[in-house]
């Protein structure tokens, strides 16, 4: 029996509150509520920006994704943690399998009733140990329901997670109200040099790592793209000419902290001919080096069933999610469009270019955890840079009109010599 399986055998108690089973924790609100509960995590006072997301499973995965750092994670799913957390497997390039990243990257999580017993055949440990042994505080027993309307009523806000005795816990004024969204959290999660990806992909892809979750390179290599991480602020246009195409990632905090990498992307659109995607941070940072502002969200939309329509076609679509911040499309700059907008707040989800090249969505087409529904766009993506690379080698792709014009000309048949 592995590691795994003897973890998740039925029945079995992980009775894993390892920090400290009963020790008290709370959440404090910058605006001046508290909320009580249990540790069950690690033994140490963190600040972020209190968020909330609906998403009922997928854990793991919300939780190792860097557009989460710095942020202090409510779970609105009451029962987190019932079926444990599991290994750092990878697959066949070399990515993660069941994390987002290379580490946790939420400063702390909030649940309403954590799970002591897990049960999962993929399961290696509890989620308590996984938190402590990560450096992450965890906090149990809290009214969620409570906590999470009063995050949609006041908007996020800055938290402080402390443990301890709870007069301890109360005392931390010597942990600052420090604002994440204050500094560039994108250069805190970022690469720092290029990685490349299935080398001997049929087109090159540089990707602009502004926290990139490892699905989104998995999506795009196992559709036969080599894929080039560059760190958040390498000057692409440098190198332009040797890649296909271009992808922005997603990435936590305030995109227009990102400020060389918006300059660059002002540069990019202006010189560069092939095709460009981006994913939420992305389609941000696309979106700033337009021309378009940006505005924090009151809570923002975070969790797996948000429902965003394609202004082409109108058809609605079930998405994942996790963004504070849209772009204000209200003005669309000469020659840009909305692509998606959100059916339940009219939010931007999405932007699209007459030159048919560079489009984004502010929504998960990977997701992990969530639907599929969009992972479509990476194909669309994919097959759009192989179009144009074929034009540029000088094939020309016969369209189905093309096809059928020559089926109904009937050449004449080749006559016979004598
Ligand atoms: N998932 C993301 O890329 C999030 C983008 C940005 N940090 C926001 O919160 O809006």
């Amino acid at each position: 029996m592995t590691a795994a399986a003897a973890a998740a055998a039925p029945g079995d108690t992980n009775n894993n509150l390892t920090a400290g089973k009963h020790v008290p924790a709370a959440l404090q609100l910058k605006t001046g509520q508290t909320f009580h509960g249990q540790s069950f995590g690690a033994a140490r006072t963190v600040s972020g920006e209190a968020v909330f997301t609906t998403s009922l499973v997928g854990y793991p995965e919300s939780m190792t994704d860097p557009s989460y750092c710095g942020q202090i994670l409510v779970f609105t799913q009451p029962l987190v943690g019932n079926y444990g957390v599991p290994g750092s497997a990878r697959d066949a390039f070399g990515l993660l399998k069941h994390f987002e990243s290379e580490r946790v990257q939420v400063s702390g999580i909030v649940v309403g009733d954590y799970a002591e017993r897990y049960s999962h055949w993929n399961a290696v440990e509890s989620l308590a140990s996984w938190c402590a042994r990560n450096d992450v505080p965890a906090i149990t027993g809290v009214d969620t329901r409570a906590l999470v309307h009063l995050l949609r009523d006041q908007g996020s806000t800055l938290g402080q997670l402390a443990v301890g005795p709870s007069d301890v816990a109360m005392s931390s004024d010597e942990i600052a109200w420090a604002d994440p969204n204050a500094d560039n959290l994108v250069a805190r999660v970022s690469v720092k040099e290029p990685v490349v990806y299935n080398p001997s992909g049929d087109v090159k892809i540089a990707l602009l790592d502004c926290g990139v979750k490892q699905n989104i390179i998995r999506s795009l290599v196992k559709r036969g793209a080599s894929v080039t991480v560059l760190p958040w602020n390498y000057d692409f246009n440098a190198v332009a000419q040797q890649y296909d195409g271009l992808f922005l990632s997603n990435g936590p905090g305030n995109p227009e902290k990102a400020t060389q990498a918006i300059e660059h992307l002002k540069v990019t659109l202006a010189t560069y001919q092939r095709p460009i995607f981006g994913i939420c941070m992305g389609n941000q940072l696309l979106g700033l080096a337009a021309g378009l502002p940006v505005k924090k969200l009151p809570f923002g939309n975070r969790g797996h069933n948000q429902p965003v329509v394609n202004t082409r076609n109108g058809r609605c679509l079930i998405t994942s999610q996790n963004h504070g911040y849209a772009l204000c499309d209200e003005n669309m700059p000469a020659g840009w469009h909305r692509y998606f907008v959100n059916a339940n707040d009219g939010s931007n989800e999405g932007i699209w270019h007459e030159s048919g090249l560079v489009s984004s969505v502010q929504f998960h087409p990977e997701a992990k955890g969530g639907p599929m529904d969009t992972e479509y766009l990476f194909g669309e993506f994919l097959a759009t840079v192989r179009a144009e690379k074929l034009k540029r080698d000088g094939v020309h792709l016969w369209s189905g009109v093309e096809v059928a014009q020559r089926v109904a000309a009937k050449p004449a048949p080749i006559k016979a010599t004598a």
